[in-house]
């Protein structure tokens, strides 16, 4: 079933990916650069609207777009030229506001007749309400605590604490891996011992499939290797990213994490900043399941340290 592709958009609908080209050359896709945190969204008809944009809120990217980059647009704005057809069906002279996920809320004529409010403020906890919340599995104790030790012992001295994480990157059309501490700063290493490796597939096989396959309906068939992770006290955090944005891990559907230690650290909880604010840190020995395609991050450590075992799912 294809869905059809609007004229214009509504809110609700969630902003279709574009490519945007500042006027330096620069050019970056709308999803991967700016998902993740709320949006102020505008079409200025002409460069008097564009200088008279107001100021938004901290905490609010502001991008001004035409089918040429719009001139006049005052700091924080950043302008870019997009898709005409995509633009087009924005509307001009309006400013559009989108949460998080870059679904559009609302539509304001340009100029703006009044002041534009905070973005729209996450509700309180209540216990009878529904909060929106990232769509993320839990499975509880899929590793015995026994277990968890074993793995944690198992990094530090059979596998000499690991090391440091680096990414692939393209460099003169060769992949490299590269430390590079604005992406992610941890420490890993795949476990060395056939024996612990198998037990950790059993668990996964029969604890964690099973409810995968209930939940969102998908049977595995593969996974990555699994992956023995640290992320020490203030050198550890992995930066907000997607699991399968480059061709060698685009076959990636689910991700798998398994804490080793909760509570024994402070920080180096998963948040999902398309889905709001919320932090998760399931206890000791329980799996985290989410689809590789969601924006996710893990926080900086502050205290401790963070043990965890990843795969990816296919
Ligand atoms: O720290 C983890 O448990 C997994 C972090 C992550 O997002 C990844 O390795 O892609
Ligand atoms: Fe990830």
């Amino acid at each position: 079933m294809n869905a059809s592709v609007a004229e214009h958009w509504l809110p609700g609908d969630r902003l279709p990916n574009v490519r945007l080209r500042a006027g330096s050359g620069e050019s970056m896709t709308l999803h991967a650069e700016f998902a993740g945190a709320p949006l102020w969204l505008a079409t200025p008809s002409t460069e008097v609207a564009a200088t008279g944009l107001p100021e938004p809120p901290p905490g609010v990217t502001a991008l001004c777009v035409g089918a040429s980059a719009p001139s006049g647009a005052p700091s924080p704005w950043q302008s870019f030229a997009a898709d005409p057809r995509w633009c087009a069906a924005l509307g001009s002279g309006v400013l559009w506001r989108a949460d998080a996920n870059l679904r559009l809320q609302e539509r304001h004529a340009l100029p703006l007749s009044g002041a534009l409010l905070q973005p729209v403020a996450v509700a309180a906890m209540d216990a009878m309400q529904t909060l929106q919340v990232a769509p993320v599995l839990q499975i509880p104790d899929v590793f015995e605590p026994d277990l968890c030790a074993a793995l944690i012992r198992h990094f530090e001295v059979d596998c000499a604490g690991g090391d440091v994480s680096a990414v692939l990157v393209l460099e003169g059309g060769e992949q490299k891996l590269q430390v590079d501490p604005s992406i992610k700063q941890r420490r890993e290493t795949f476990p060395r011992d056939p024996a612990i490796e198998a037990r950790m597939h059993e668990r996964l096989m029969r604890r964690a499939l099973p409810e995968i396959s209930r939940v969102f309906n998908f049977d595995v068939s593969r996974r990555d290797p699994l992956k023995l992770l640290a992320y020490p006290e203030s050198a550890g955090y992995f930066r907000p990213h997607r699991d399968n944005e480059t061709p060698d891990v685009a076959h990636r559907r689910f991700a798998l994490s398994v804490n080793l230690n909760q509570g024994e650290y402070v920080g180096g909880e998963f948040r999902y900043p398309e889905f709001g604010p919320h932090r998760f840190s399931p206890p000791t020995g329980a799996a985290l399941v989410f689809s590789c395609s969601i924006l996710h991050e893990v926080l900086p450590v502050e205290r401790g340290t963070r043990y965890a075992m990843t795969t990816f799912l296919a």
